[in-house]
């Protein structure tokens, strides 16, 4: 907290509370998460993450029929659009793919022209944001496996009716059906990353909302705020990291450095958990699997000794991004696609929240306190005509 003469600033509102929310509860005292009063761990264990989609827009884990008519509805969506692909090939192989992602979700919104007559209609119904809620749910997948192609000069890989979310998501990418143990771990990352109460990312989208603006625009605000290294880009960044230590031995040697250059380090910290994240255990415990499966030991130990170098110098603890970025390198993903990967499941958090903010709306606008020069005035001040031709045509002087 910083002090201005009359007002205290909670710089980067660390410590505010905004609103309310009955979507998901982050208890730093407990290390809990909640999504809509279910502990995230329990999902993550038990459920597909079609369910967990179902559960944060519903507020209830759906019935059999209810998840199959999600199903259903997501394989419907599921394929590239034209208009959408057209989008992606026009955009440089060398642009990043977060920026690749939040075109085509662009691209998507402009073409859903439901409430697009009227900046006035623009919000939509509960009914039309759950649809389009479920739509760019199922879309994502085929862009973000469409983009991990393409850079490496591969086809696209139309998807398949008869595999369930994760299963697809990964066939889409790959073009090979992955194993169980593979298909599981994957689901649970998506699971833990769908939602996460007022972080940066979905803070984004509420405050699109807020002045009634549209889900797409919401959705694309909120792919901005999460390419940011400080939030779901470090996903990405804890494997640059990884690749630069290169082996467990070294951890020691590049800790000391890089501290000493007073770098962050990518994976640990977090502004609410300060004890731990409440997801890690459940995603090294998806990583510990895929250590085995792909029998990379190695990968466990640069983990284990980064972690425990780092924790045991500065009490810092890793956040999500810590075990899921080695976890989608075994997978086989390049590192670029991680954040990408972050998108496609926070969506479902990011949209629920959309329509909670709808719901019960009032615009987010807060104040400032000004630190900027006092009042002045311009006196006359008009920059010299003559002055200004010869700097704006500098050959004519010669
Ligand atoms: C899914 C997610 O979005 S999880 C977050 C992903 N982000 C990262 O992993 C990036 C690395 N981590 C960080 O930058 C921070 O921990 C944040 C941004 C996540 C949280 O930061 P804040 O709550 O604002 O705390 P802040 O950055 O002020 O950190 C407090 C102190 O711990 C230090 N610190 C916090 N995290 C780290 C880190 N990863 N490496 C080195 N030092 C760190 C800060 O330098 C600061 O030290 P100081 O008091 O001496 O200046
Ligand atoms: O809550 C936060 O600030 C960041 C985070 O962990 C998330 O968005 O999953």
């Amino acid at each position: 907290m910083t002090e201005n003469s009359t007002v205290q600033i909670q710089k980067g509102l660390a410590g505010v509370v905004a609103d309310m929310t009955a979507i998901s509860k982050v208890n730093p005292e407990t290390n809990s998460l909640l999504y809509r009063g279910y502990p995230v761990q329990e999902l993550a264990a038990t459920q597909p993450f079609e369910a967990v989609a179902y559960l944060l827009w519903n507020g209830e884990l759906p019935s059999a029929e209810q998840l199959a008519e999600l199903r259903a509805e997501e394989r419907r969506h599921r394929a590239l659009a034209d208009n959408v692909r057209a989008a992606i090939d026009l955009l440089p192989l060398s642009a990043h793919p977060m920026d690749e992602v939040r075109t085509a979700v662009s691209v998507i919104g402009a073409s859903d022209v439901s409430g697009a007559g009227s900046v006035l209609d623009a919000a939509g119904s509960p009914e039309e944001n759950l649809a389009r809620s479920v739509r760019l749910y199922a879309a994502l997948p085929a862009i973000v496996a469409y983009g991990q192609r393409r850079r490496r000069g591969e086809q696209l890989v139309e998807p398949r009716d008869d595999l369930d979310y994760a299963a697809n998501f990964l066939w889409m990418t790959f073009g090979e059906e992955a194993d169980e143990v593979v298909v599981d771990a994957f689901n649970r990352s998506m699971t833990l990353y769908a939602e996460h109460s007022f972080n940066a990312s979905t803070f984004t989208a509420r405050v699109i909302t807020s002045t009634l603006s549209d889900l797409y625009s919401a959705v694309v605000g909120a792919i901005g705020a999460l390419k940011g290294p400080l939030h779901g880009g470090a996903n990405e960044a804890v494997m640059h990291i990884f690749d630069e230590i290169g082996e467990a031995d070294k951890v020691v040697a590049w800790l000391d450095e890089a501290l000493a250059e007073k770098r962050k380090i990518m994976g640990f910290g977090h502004r609410v958990y300060k004890r731990g994240d409440s997801r890690v255990p459940t995603m090294k415990a998806a990583l510990d699997t895929l250590v085995e499966h792909y029998d990379r030991p190695d990968v466990a130990a640069l983990y284990d000794a980064l972690e425990g170098e780092f924790v045991s110098r500065k009490g810092i603890y890793p956040n999500l991004d810590y075990p899921s970025g080695p976890a989608y390198n075994l997978i086989g993903f390049d590192t670029l696609t991680f954040t990408p990967l972050f998108i496609a499941s926070r969506v479902t958090g990011w949209t629920a929240h959309v329509m909670e903010q709808t719901a019960s709306n009032a615009l987010i606008r807060p104040l400032s306190a000004y630190n900027g020069v006092d009042e002045r005035h311009i006196d006359g001040y008009v920059p010299d005509a003559e002055a200004l031709a010869a700097a704006e045509r500098p050959e004519e002087l010669g």
